[in-house]
């Protein structure tokens, strides 16, 4: 990397060394400066070298601003220390631990000058006010309820105090009811008042902000979401979790740790993750968005299952698992794609999305040129019922990964090569197969294993798709897929037990109450403060 000059350069002490501290505009560095035995010039100690980019910097501050514990800790400790060089400045940085967990650490300078002290503060903030990504002032929402119920003492204890370190701004409402947050979304809070709006709970809480925001955003744009194949309008503001639910997926799998602190840097350093949502419709009506899993079949039943022992907490996922298991139901549908032709990766690639995603970024990349030929745009809008396939058949699961979905239970994930950012969901169909070949495949999430290498499951990368059940549930007697652009017909056998016929889906943690569904991949339209998995350091 090019070095850039130094905007300022002192000799400083850090606790009773002496150290050559210098900021350029990219990075803080400071180095041990030591005297050799035999006196020759002064001899830096690269080891004791330390580096931080600029971007990375929470805070700059007289250590007497502080009102935390710690920071009164290392004031009394410098105390002792400092009788000769009486004035000092911290600086809170990110410090990276291990299993992509971040920390905020504090290094506290000496100087021998109440101007020189007051210069580093005056500089260093110059360059930490440039950096216009930063969110000043936010919206916080908390699930009191969610999890094992201590979304409210997560912030208090963890995030306020860092964001108020970072001189954030914000607002916070602690939800009274399920949806209160959506709807204070949709309807009253003043968007332009924040750079972003952050989300206390879990998945489900995730969820309630992702339909606040996006359906705001339609409805100030009026695009009509009804329309399967209306063109959205992103969101302008990004989106903040802070983890404090059960499985917490969605913030592991931009990340990379369920850690509060974590979540609160990567808001406070102002990331940008963009991320495809897909939007769920049944005939000519809107059910829901979704960012993670929809699942149908196994999934769906497992959730609708554990919602009603939502007493046991977490645990109530693994219980509902056995015993979904154990039923080995299966289903018959039938499913129509539309494969993602455009896309460079394959969900059996091996390359799993990291932070700054070259596969995602080939996407927009291509998605930008496209915008500037609009006869293309037109000619495949003409053509929009080529190119379909249909899979007819009795499945065990029909599972929508529109990201990997690991989370701390399921590491790889649904599909580890799925992509946060690509425009597409990976669409994994496993059909009916003995309970021990199911196990097997199951098991595969768990080691090295190609969880897709059986003969009864089949994996596509597509950009939509529908599902219609051979037999209709009640909620979807008036649907006629035989209008539908891939246009399949189907038979409707008169079965009076529907409920052994027909699963659930689950999307994102919610059941839909249709079966028949139709599913498109909105690509990017919103943002979170994340940057993807980091590779380790
Ligand atoms: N004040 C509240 N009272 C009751 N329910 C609420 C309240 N605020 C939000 N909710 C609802 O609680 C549900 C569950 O919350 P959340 O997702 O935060 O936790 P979880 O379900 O335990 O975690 P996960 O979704 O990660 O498994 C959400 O669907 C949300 O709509």
């Amino acid at each position: 990397m090019e070095e850039q000059p130094s905007l300022i350069s002192s000799k400083l002490f850090l606790k009773n060394r002496q150290v050559e501290v210098a900021l350029s505009r990219a990075v803080l560095t400071w180095k041990e400066i030591k005297e050799s035995k035999n006196r020759i010039p002064l001899i830096p100690q690269a080891d004791l070298s330390h580096a931080v980019p600029v971007s990375e910097i929470v805070a700059v501050h007289k250590p007497e601003d502080e009102d935390q514990p710690q920071m009164r800790r290392t004031q009394k400790k410098n105390k002792e220390s400092s009788q000769f060089v009486p004035y000092a400045f911290t600086v809170s940085y990110v410090r990276r631990m291990k299993q992509h967990q971040w920390q905020c650490s504090d290094v506290t300078f000496l100087c021998d000058s109440r101007g020189l002290c007051e210069q580093w503060i005056q500089v260093t903030n110059e360059q930490l006010s440039l950096l216009t990504n930063r969110p000043k002032s936010l919206l916080v929402y908390i699930n009191p309820c969610g999890g094992k119920q201590r979304g409210k003492r997560i912030y208090e204890q963890k995030v306020a105090p860092v964001f108020r370190q970072a001189g954030i701004f914000t607002d916070v409402i602690v939800t009274e009811r399920a949806n209160h947050a959506r709807d204070h979304l949709r309807t009253e809070a003043n968007l332009d008042k924040y750079d972003g709006v952050v989300c206390v709970g879990g998945d489900g809480m995730f969820s309630e902000i992702l339909h606040g925001l996006v359906i705001r955003t339609q409805r100030d744009h009026d695009v009509d979401q009804n329309r399967p194949d209306a063109e959205l309008v992103s969101c302008l503001s990004r989106i903040g979790i802070i983890p404090a639910g059960s499985t917490d997926c969605i913030c592991f799998a931009t990340v990379g740790t369920n850690d509060p602190v974590t979540s609160a840097l990567h808001i406070i350093v102002g990331d940008n993750q963009p991320m495809d949502v897909c939007s769920v419709h049944h005939k000519d009506s809107f059910l829901r968005y979704s960012v993670s899993l929809l699942g149908y079949g196994f999934y769906g039943d497992l959730l609708a299952d554990s919602e009603k022992k939502r007493w046991l907490g977490p645990a109530r996922y693994d219980l509902s698992g056995f015993k979904t298991f154990f039923c080995h139901n299966f289903y018959e549908g039938t499913v129509c794609f539309l494969p993602a032709e455009d896309s460079v990766g394959h969900p059996r690639d091996k390359l799993q999305c990291k932070s700054g995603c070259r596969i995602c970024q080939h996407k927009l990349e291509s998605k930008e040129k496209h915008k500037e030929m609009p006869e293309e745009k037109e000619k495949a809008g003409k053509d929009s019922n080529k190119g379909w396939n249909v899979v007819r058949g009795e499945f065990i699961s029909v599972n929508s990964a529109c990201m990997s979905c690991s989370c701390p239970r399921c590491p790889k994930g649904l599909s580890p090569s799925a992509h946060l950012a690509d425009g597409t969901t990976d669409l994994i169909l496993i059909k009916k197969c003995s309970r021990m070949n199911f196990f097997r495949h199951l098991f595969r999430h768990t080691n090295k294993q190609d969880q897709f290498d059986h003969s009864f499951v089949e994996v596509h990368r597509v950009k939509k798709f529908h599902f219609q059940p051979k037999v209709d549930s009640p909620e979807d007697q008036s649907y006629h897929p035989e209008r539908t652009a891939c246009g399949p017909k189907f038979s409707n056998p008169k079965i009076s037990n529907y409920s052994t016929a027909v699963s659930s889906w689950t999307c994102d943690g919610e059941i839909l109450h249709h079966a028949a569904i139709q599913v498109s991949v909105q690509h990017q339209l919103i943002r979170l403060f994340a940057r993807g998995i980091e590779e380790q350091q």
